[in-house]
């Protein structure tokens, strides 16, 4: 699913009403029939609503779903709010259409009025700003978003939560709504998926109201949310398939203390396709590695506690390296050999990427099409700190453009960046991952992927969908405290069998 910037869905809009065609007010009318489905789910008809509109077009999605909800035997009260000198066309059109309507309460509310009281048992719905804001909240608009800051009333957004901008809120210092849920029209804005703003978005849907599929796809963009339909295809294994035909990954994990990190990552490694692995070890864990992973091959290396010693690199198609690795001087220089002596792609994670951030000479050595996976700390380290996840994504865009590298930066919405500065954001996944381990699956993950002959960026995008879906199913009988790393292994298959049966 594309993610647009608000101009470009004023020109989507704009096309859908000259070439559907259809009015604009019938758009509107459109998507106030999704918000009253929204409500009609979520909550029974003896849920009294009271609703805020503004001056503009969403205000008018305000003001025609009181309409519409009214119709339906809900109980709504609706407050005009007087903000600027003149409301738009379509939002007077929906006010006028409410004549005759005796049973909506409705009633103008400026900055010289009391605020109302509202029960404890409303629903609040708010279409102050929407799309349209141009400037942050401030002045009595302001004062009217904190005081529904202040209620305990549940608070659904229409469209976007008044006072947020659609994209950029780094220069924001208005007044923003607090939403427990934002309903959106045909696509999310890129503000939802971007972690600054997860105090005021709450559950989001982005729900059709008929927006041209033409003009959709002839829209070019360089954000994307990843949705089960947008999934790049899973390969089926052919009758005379043999486990050459799927690689033979290396992975340079596990340290003293750590190998519970190169456990994780060599099984989530096998249960994602590779053919083959192969796991470099430093001595002491010979026992341990052989009896939980003994489908892998193990490479021993000649030290007995860190990884050390230059790997021979000719049978392997991909390598994966960071999981539980430590940084020791010695273990540096092998890092950098490994990545001064590897063709193939690397998937990069934990402590292989604190190495790259402190000897930046690694960066233009790591072969093209290289996936790295910092979470933002990991990211910022090798980097420069950043305080917006806006401003991070942009950065990575630039790393991935310059150095030709996937980069999959960890979090909530998961955003995995292509080499041409495309941004796809992952949908699936639950606080319930945000443990130690979680990071050395989705390693493996990449890396079973990448072997098994997917190109880097599908093996990114699958993977992290695949990593979050499993942790989706495996919180189904887990809690957000029980759930731990090697729950998400053992539900990949079902997380695999999930996404296949869709395709
Ligand atoms: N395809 C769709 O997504 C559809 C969306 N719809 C809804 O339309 C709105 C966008 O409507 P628009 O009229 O463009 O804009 P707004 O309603 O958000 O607001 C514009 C008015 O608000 C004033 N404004 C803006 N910022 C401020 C501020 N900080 N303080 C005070 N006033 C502000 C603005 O006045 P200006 O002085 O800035 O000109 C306007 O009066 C979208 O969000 C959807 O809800 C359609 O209904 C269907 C298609
Ligand atoms: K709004």
């Amino acid at each position: 699913m594309k993610i647009f910037k608000s101009p470009q869905i004023r020109e989507i809009d704009k096309t859908t009403i000259e070439q559907e065609p259809v009015l604009s007010i019938n758009l509107m009318e459109r998507a106030a029939w999704q918000l009253h489905k929204f409500i009609e789910e979520k909550f029974s008809k003896d849920k009294p609503i009271t609703i805020f509109a503004g001056p503009g077009n969403n205000g008018g999605d305000a003001v025609a779903l009181a309409r519409l909800l009214t119709d339906n035997n809900y109980n709504a009260n609706l407050w005009l709010l007087k903000i600027g000198k003149d409301r738009s066309a379509d939002c007077q059109a929906n006010i006028k259409r409410l004549e005759g309507y005796s049973n909506i309460q409705t009633h103008e509310l400026s900055d010289n009025d009391k605020f109302p009281e509202i029960p404890a048992n409303h629903l609040i719905v708010e279409g102050i700003f929407g799309s349209g804001l141009t400037r942050p909240a401030e002045g009595w608009p302001a004062e009217v978003i904190e005081f529904i800051n202040t209620l305990p009333n549940p608070v659904m957004s229409i469209d976007i939560p008044s006072g947020l901008f659609s994209e950029d809120n780094r220069q924001n210092n208005g007044a923003i709504i607090k939403a427990d849920y934002t309903v959106s029209f045909e696509f999310p804005k890129l503000a939802f998926v971007l972690s600054e703003n997860e105090l005021y978005v709450g559950e989001w849907q982005a729900l059709s109201i008929g927006l041209l599929p033409k003009t959709i796809n002839d829209t070019s963009t360089k954000y994307y949310y990843t949705t089960e339909n947008d999934l790049p295809l899973l390969k089926n294994r052919t009758k005379f398939a043999h486990k050459g035909h799927f690689g033979h990954a290396l992975l340079v994990a596990g340290s003293f203390g750590k190998t519970g990190a190169a456990v994780l990552a060599a099984k989530a490694c096998i249960r994602s396709g590779s053919g083959l692995l192969s796991i470099h070890i430093p001595q002491f864990s010979y026992s341990i590695m052989q009896s939980c992973v003994p489908e892998a091959m193990l490479v021993i290396d000649e030290t007995e506690q860190i990884y050390c010693q230059k790997d021979h690199l000719e049978p392997f198609t991909v390598v994966g390296a960071g999981p539980g690795i430590g940084q020791k001087k010695s273990m540096r220089e092998a890092l950098h050999t490994l990545i001064t002596n590897t063709d193939a792609p690397m998937v990069l994670d934990a402590d292989a990427l604190n190495i790259i951030s402190q000897n930046h000479e690694l960066m233009d050595l790591l072969p093209k099409g290289s996936i790295l996976t910092p979470h933002p700390k990991e990211f910022d380290r090798l980097t420069k700190k950043h305080e917006f996840h806006y401003e991070r994504i942009e950065t990575a865009r630039e790393m991935a453009e310059k150095q030709k590298l996937i980069v999959v930066l960890k979090g909530a919405n998961t955003a995995v960046i292509d080499v041409n500065g495309d941004v796809h954001f992952n949908s699936t996944g639950n606080p319930a991952m945000a443990k130690g381990g979680s990071g050395d699956v989705l390693t493996g993950i990449i890396l079973g992927l990448l072997s098994s002959g997917y190109d880097p960026i599908d093996a990114a995008r699958l993977g992290v969908f695949v990593h979050g879906r499993a942790a989706d199913l495996a919180l189904q009988k887990e809690s957000e405290e029980s759930l731990i790393a090697t729950d998400i292994i053992n539900h990949l298959g079902l997380a695999y069998k999930s996404i296949r049966e869709l395709q």
